[in-house]
């Protein structure tokens, strides 16, 4: 049963963090007359100029994060990144539902838990790791492990403060650059280079049985996401172990919701790189190219709403990326929406800063590769200033 928003009985989401995925997740529940109450550190984020309200709160703050949902009284509490209270969500449990779960979510934005639960617990296959508090350390885990190794924050996302240790004098500047990063940094973790031949997110969608989206391929360039499609290709004993791995992992994380579980593919093998629990940035290409788009399923999930995961078209997606700093941007998209089959999605972010994803476009086409090319032309059609 679905309340009225604004009203007694409404059924409430509070959203915490209020990007381009929050946005999304907030337009879709919107539709089902949801009430959608959004948080994040800075006004007017994407997600909150779509929803009833909105809280601007430092949500690693204990106190301004248990005080907000106590106040809400939410039906759900959707974390939407990484850097978020967990003892607020543990607490908050006693009474309202944090997707998919308090523990999902404090393993998944640990990478150290994480590779507790998916390399040591559940036995999947994943990259070699140390882990390192202090240069020191940092010095012998690479030394463990060899060159080229990978270096990331114990907490981070969209590749923030992650380096590729190519040799000795890379150690120093990759320290300090996941020192810097947001999120947290107190540990690190190292892991061995996987030098793979494609890497893919599987949508995997848990509510009362599991179901998976066809597989997503994307590019990333220092550990963000440029582009994706969908789907990717892969011969079916790959695909099927990719759904193995996907269904133990989050299986063994529990609650409702989308998942985007990350995997690397190498030769014959397919080795589990992380899992979000929530929409995954290479899955906006779901907008284009699914029945429901990763957003949909998410909320459908939530409310244990029937859900389905068929791929309508092939697709792909392009991160449109500020290449100037400037405070309240305007877009130029008329030339690039003349590339057929192209759309494209403004998140409205108030400040623009080099590198920081302002806006996706999306194209369907008959196959990937003419989807690929439709984007990217699009792409260079676009002006920022
Ligand atoms: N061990 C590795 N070997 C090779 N490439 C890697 C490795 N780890 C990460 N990468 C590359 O960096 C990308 C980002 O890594 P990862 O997903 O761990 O970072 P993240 O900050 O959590 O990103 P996001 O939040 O976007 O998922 C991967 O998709 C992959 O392209
Ligand atoms: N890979 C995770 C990811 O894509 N997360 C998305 O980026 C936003 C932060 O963007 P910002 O750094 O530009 O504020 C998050 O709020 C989320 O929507
Ligand atoms: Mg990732």
């Amino acid at each position: 049963m679905i309340g009225t928003p604004l009203l007694k009985g409404a059924t409430k989401f509070l959203i915490l963090g209020s990007g381009e995925l929050g946005k999304e997740i907030v337009i879709e529940a919107q539709r089902l007359g949801i009430e959608c109450v959004a948080v994040d550190r800075y006004q007017n984020a994407p997600a909150m100029q779509v929803a009833h309200r909105s809280y601007v709160i430092n949500m690693r703050d204990y106190d301004a994060l248990f005080s907000i949902i106590e106040r809400e009284e939410p039906d759900f509490v959707i974390p939407e990144i990484e850097a978020i209270n967990i003892d607020a969500l543990l607490d908050a449990e006693s009474f309202t539902e944090v997707i998919p779960n308090a523990e999902a979510v404090k393993i998944t934005m640990n990478r150290e838990l994480l590779r507790r639960l998916a390399a040591e617990k559940l036995k999947l296959k994943t990259a070699k790791y140390e882990f390192a508090t202090n240069l020191e350390e940092l010095k012998e885990a690479v030394e463990k492990l060899g060159y080229p190794c990978v270096v990331k924050p114990i907490m981070s996302s969209s590749g923030k403060g992650q380096s590729i240790i190519k040799d000795e004098k890379d150690i120093e500047k990759a320290y300090n650059k996941a020192k810097e990063a947001r999120g947290s940094s107190e540990k690190l973790i190292v892991e061995e280079f996987i030098d793979f031949d494609y890497e893919i997110t599987l949508l995997t969608a848990k509510s009362e049985d599991i179901k998976f989206c066809e597989p997503i391929g994307h590019i990333q360039k220092d550990g963000d996401y440029i582009m994706s499609w969908q789907p990717h290709n892969m011969p079916d004993e790959l695909k099927n172990e990719a759904k193995n791995i996907a269904e133990k992992i989050v299986s063994a994380l529990g609650g409702r919701g989308i998942f985007g579980v990350e995997m690397f593919v190498k030769n014959d093998e397919v080795i589990f790189s992380e899992v979000s629990p929530r929409p995954h940035d290479t899955g906006m290409v779901t907008m284009i190219t699914q029945e429901m788009s990763e957003f949909e399923i998410h909320v459908r999930s939530i409310l244990t709403l029937p859900i389905s995961t068929k791929l309508l078209t092939p697709g792909a997606s392009y991160a449109i990326k500020a290449n100037i700093n400037k405070y309240a941007p305007k877009y130029d998209i008329k030339d690039a929406l003349k590339v057929e089959n192209v759309k494209i999605r403004l998140f409205g972010k108030p400040n623009a800063t080099i590198g920081r994803r302002m806006g996706v476009i999306l194209a369907h086409a008959e196959n990937v590769d003419k989807a690929k090319e439709l984007v990217k032309k699009a792409a260079e059609l676009i002006k920022i200033c």
